[in-house]
């Protein structure tokens, strides 16, 4: 039996998907990303970090088909990428505002009946009487989050799930991220906050200069935070010295 955070080496394992050669522009032509390679194994869970603005989201909207006019090739076990084999939680999430909670579930619940609405509910606890407009924004998160699990995809990303969510809430998402992976779905994942992806990824991938920059195995997030500390303070050492004087 396989631990659920147990080391898991890529190598020895399946790539199902498999990103080659990405490049993104918008519409200014600026490069955002740049003939990015990235591979993940079944069943793997993978977090994706970088500064604000790196491309991250750009990235995931590629892969979720959000975004269809990058070059380059994205596979899933061999073929091209349907956009039918993922689900996608955004950022920020868009409702109807006339729905109630319930409602907007009873919208995905037609597409697999025997998603249990009262069942996931036991666990976040939002009142699906009430309309989504007067969700908070955590409250509209976890919503758009339990939708997401009723959507039986392969692939899952999942974009700054854990923004705005209370520590409870937290909890329950990365035990649920560890029953999807359970269950052999695939999941990619980013997040600001470290140590939540450290606690639920095989591998973080940190996306830097328009490509994914390096790649981290579990026994390595260790480095990762010492390269993220060491990058800060090589491009802004002056102004830290500094900043003391100042403020
Ligand atoms: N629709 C758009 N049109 C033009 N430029 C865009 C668009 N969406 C994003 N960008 C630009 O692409 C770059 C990458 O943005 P993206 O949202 O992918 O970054 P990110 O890494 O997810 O950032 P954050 O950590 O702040 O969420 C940014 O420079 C952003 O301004």
């Amino acid at each position: 039996m396989q631990l659920i955070n147990e080391p898991t080496n890529v190598t020895t394992q399946r790539i199902v998907l498999s990103i080659k050669d990405l490049t993104l522009a918008y519409q200014s032509e600026r490069l955002i990303l740049e003939n990015l390679h990235l591979e993940i194994a079944d069943g793997q869970v993978h977090g994706l970090v970088g500064i604000n603005g790196s491309g991250k989201t750009s990235l995931l909207k590629c892969i979720s088909g959000e975004i269809d006019f990058y070059k380059g090739k994205i596979f899933w076990k061999g073929k091209a990428l349907s956009y039918k084999e993922v689900a996608l939680l955004e950022t920020n999430n868009y409702f109807y505002h006339y729905l109630t909670g319930r409602e907007y579930l009873q919208i995905f619940q037609a597409y697999q009946s025997q998603f249990d609405i009262a069942l996931v509910n036991e666990i976040f606890q939002l009142p699906l009487h009430e309309l989504i407009d007067n969700y908070s924004t955590g409250m509209k998160k976890k919503l758009a989050f339990m939708a997401l699990l009723s959507l039986d995809r392969p692939i899952i990303i999942l974009d700054e799930p854990f923004n705005g969510i209370d520590i409870e809430g937290s909890f329950a998402f990365r035990k649920i991220i560890n029953v999807l992976k359970e269950k052999g779905k695939t999941l990619l994942i980013t997040s600001h906050i470290f140590e939540s992806l450290t606690n639920i990824c095989d591998q973080i991938h940190y996306l830097a200069a328009k490509k994914i920059y390096k790649s981290y195995t579990q026994a390595e997030f260790g480095d990762l935070y010492k390269d993220l500390e060491n990058l800060l303070e090589k491009q802004n050492g002056y102004a830290w010295e500094k900043i003391k004087n100042i403020i």
